[in-house]
């Protein structure tokens, strides 16, 4: 699926009146199939906003998004969820669905109104737990699984309805770093074999290097910059939209290159005889 972005633009409304601040100004980038696209910025800066006007969760103020080459607002609510995935923040359920029972949700466009779930649609939720690697906690309550299977069980609730495009509000985020590899590796894998694209929030910069094709910083008043990663994160544009110094540290061994960015003011003055590698465990 191709996905455009033309003119995009949102306002806040709250009693009839227009909010000062503009979320998203000026918003314009395409996504080809299989492409991968990591929206950064500060904190308020308008992330998540800018996720829901793409799938359509919040109209945009001006603008459209154009999905193969036609208007979002030309397909069915119905259709449109089936293409698109939408993976919010994992919070704590309160509620005791079982992981399977909260994947086969993810096949409601396929489910007619008050029918049961079909035995179809309850191997779709389990080969969905199997692609994400937790199809043996599929009868474990959401109230008794961690966040990282919790996530991933959020991402399992999405691909049911084989969507063409996954959108995720920072899905890494809580989670510690074991989880957040399998995270971005799931991702990554759907893209490469399944020609899924992905929209994702993330405030990890290698998080940023490892998954994505394109960037699209914002920042509210500091505007907005879309184009291939390598071109985007630079440590001068950081400072623009951050405002702190980052320093970009690439480090290769063997055939694997790793970029990151680390903030300048973590820095310690030490003498480098002092850090020490690795241990005996
Ligand atoms: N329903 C709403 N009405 C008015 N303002 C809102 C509403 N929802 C969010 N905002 C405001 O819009 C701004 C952007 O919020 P948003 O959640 O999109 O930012 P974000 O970049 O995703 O933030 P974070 O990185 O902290 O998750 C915030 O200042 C928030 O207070």
């Amino acid at each position: 699926m191709k996905l455009e972005v033309r003119n995009g633009n949102f306002h806040y409304m709250k009693r009839k009146q227009t909010l000062p601040n503009l979320y998203a100004k000026n918003v314009n980038f395409t996504l080809e199939a299989g492409e991968i696209l990591s929206i950064l910025g500060p904190n308020g800066a308008g992330k998540t906003t800018m996720l829901k006007c793409i799938t359509g969760l919040l109209d945009w103020t001006e603008g459209e998004t154009i999905i193969d080459d036609q208007p979002m607002t030309s397909y069915s609510k119905k259709e449109l969820w089936k293409r698109i995935g939408y993976v919010p923040q994992a919070h704590k359920m309160t509620f005791g669905y079982s992981l399977e029972e909260l994947v086969i949700m993810g096949r409601a466009p396929y489910i007619s109104t008050l029918a049961q779930p079909s035995k179809k649609d309850k191997e779709a939720a389990l080969e969905a737990l199997d692609t994400v690697g937790i199809r043996h906690l599929a009868h474990k309550s959401c109230n008794e699984v961690s966040g990282g299977e919790l996530q991933l069980a959020l991402i399992a609730r999405t691909l049911v309805s084989n969507p063409e495009v996954l959108i995720l509000d920072e899905p890494e985020s809580h989670l510690d770093i074991q989880k957040q590899i399998v995270i971005l590796q799931t991702i990554r894998r759907l893209s490469e074999e399944k020609g899924i694209s992905c929209i994702i929030n993330t405030h990890y910069p290698n998080h940023a290097f490892y998954l994505a094709d394109h960037v699209l910083m914002t920042g509210k008043d500091k505007g907005l910059v879309f184009g291939p990663t390598n071109e985007v994160m630079t440590e001068s544009r950081m400072k623009h939209f951050f405002g702190i110094e980052l320093k970009k540290i690439i480090f290769e061994e063997e055939d694997l290159l790793l970029e990151t960015m680390v903030p300048r003011a973590l820095g310690l003055r030490r003498d480098i005889s002092t850090c020490k590698f690795n241990e005996e465990i």
